[in-house]
């Protein structure tokens, strides 16, 4: 059922993919108007997402999918429905576009076809999955692979972040979603938990989903990017998860509140049942505040999500996986929270170190105006009870990053992609985890 090259060069050549057509009605908020889209040639690195596009249009038409046709309605759709102040059910905008009416693409065409875009670039950094399974019973599944990634908005990136080191022509988006898209059907994640999405409807939903992927997004209420000109929309958090591995239990999109106050920071909750063995956890996505100064802020936002994980967990019942980027280093308050949660979890990443104590020395590394920034600030915790960390990838050395620092020509992002093969620890005493 793969399309043949022949039949996706042929879906770039109609150009106008209607999925990505902006119906009447305000445009997303701009400085200044757009410029007019320059006509592009019919290229490889364009065909899977216009004819991307077109496979969700086409199931939009027929179903009562809520991705709609134009990106605009989707955002005043979003925003209107889902910004609540506490977790909250949509399960209206949960609906799946039927399978049967998108085309798949094969993952290795598209590796390919991005390969392609991307072969004046230097090649990807190689790292390795490091062996991280202990003594003990855990179960004979297929592991549960997640990836956590700040993939660093294209407003963002482009307009506010700084990176004095790295050229603009590295961050020119036609070649920075390959290298995204790359990295992702590299690593082939189970779910996948991202940070600063602001190219959702016309890039990530459509391919993702044509990849098998089941998404959803959460944009920040008052995202930075609508500050830049040319934006593409506000960005957020976004969780995608294989349809053919999970089926979708309930999902809760939360706009995280600091004593009690609403913030621009959001997050997004699922519940999934693992279709091989019917157990069950929940999956987190956060992007909590950033920046110095605001720790105390950043702290109570993390008290916030917890106190909704508890919920939602029935008090721990339910294993939990949380990826985020937390913005705060080990020695923060929010991480001691997390450490010290009576949801008894751990951080995956810790698991990497000798004594299996340690946090890496980074997950972000940068140079702005200020100086260069080092930090870690990302991270997957876990049930401990419940599950085991059969592998972690390793990160990118210090020599692969080179004096440049991220994001660069072969790394896309200023944050390192963190990702874990999860197995449910066997059931003990004739508890169900
Ligand atoms: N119109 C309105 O009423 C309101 C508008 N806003 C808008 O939202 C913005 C703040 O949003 P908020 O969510 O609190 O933003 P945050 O402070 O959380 O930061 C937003 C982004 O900026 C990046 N960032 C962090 N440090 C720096 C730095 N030193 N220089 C450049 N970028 C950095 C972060 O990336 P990373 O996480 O990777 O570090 C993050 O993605 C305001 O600037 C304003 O534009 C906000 C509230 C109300
Ligand atoms: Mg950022």
């Amino acid at each position: 059922m793969y399309q043949s090259p022949r039949r996706l060069c042929s879906a770039l050549l109609q150009r106008d993919a209607p999925g990505l057509r902006r119906p009447p009605g305000p445009p997303p908020r701009r400085r200044s108007p757009a410029p007019a889209a320059a006509p592009r040639l019919a290229s490889p690195r364009l065909l899977a997402v216009a004819s991307a596009a077109r496979g969700v249009a086409r199931s939009c038409s027929r179903t009562a999918c809520p991705m709609g046709s134009g990106t605009s309605r989707l955002y005043s759709a979003l925003t209107k429905t889902l910004d609540g102040s506490s977790a909250s059910q949509h399960p209206e905008y949960l609906v799946a576009p039927d399978p049967e009416h998108l085309e798949p693409i094969d993952p290795k065409e598209l590796l390919e076809e991005c390969r392609a875009v991307l072969h004046t670039r230097p090649p990807r950094f190689q790292r390795g999955f490091v062996d991280l399974r202990a003594d003990g019973p855990s179960s004979s599944h297929t592991p549960i692979r997640v990836m956590q990634w700040n993939i660093l908005a294209q407003a963002l990136g482009e307009g506010k972040d700084n990176f004095v080191q790295c050229p603009l022509e590295a961050l020119k988006w036609e070649e920075r979603k390959c290298l995204i898209l790359e990295e992702i059907l590299a690593y082939q994640p189970d779910i996948l938990c991202l940070q600063e999405v602001d190219h959702y409807f016309d890039t990530f939903h459509p391919l993702l989903s044509r990849l098998g992927y089941q998404g959803t997004f959460f944009p920040k209420p008052w995202s930075p990017c609508l500050d830049v000109e040319h934006n593409n929309g506000p960005d957020g958090c976004a969780l995608f998860f294989l349809q053919n591995r999970f089926k979708l239990v309930n999902s809760a999109n939360i706009r995280l509140t600091a004593m009690t106050l609403k913030t621009n920071q959001v997050a997004i909750a699922q519940t999934l049942e693992c279709k091989e063995s019917s157990r069950q956890f929940c999956i987190a996505v956060t992007h909590l505040k950033a920046r110095t100064g605001w720790e105390r802020f950043r702290s109570a936002q993390g008290c916030d999500l917890l106190q909704n994980l508890q919920s939602i967990t029935q008090g721990a019942k339910i294993p939990l996986i949380v990826c985020g980027d937390f913005n705060a280093e080990p020695t923060e308050e929010v991480y001691r929270h997390f450490a010290s949660s009576s949801l008894n979890l751990n951080s995956a990443y810790k698991l990497l170190s000798a004594d299996g104590q340690s946090e890496p020395p980074y997950t972000t590394w940068k140079i702005r105006t200020s100086g260069e920034c080092r930090h870690t600030l990302d991270y997957i915790w876990y049930s401990k009870h419940a599950l085991s960390v059969r592998s972690a990838l390793d990160l990118l050395t210090e020599e692969q990053i080179g004096p440049n620092r991220l994001p660069s020509f072969n790394y896309p992002s200023d944050h390192l992609s963190l990702v874990c093969d999860f197995s449910f620890k066997e059931e003990l005493d004739g508890h169900l985890y």
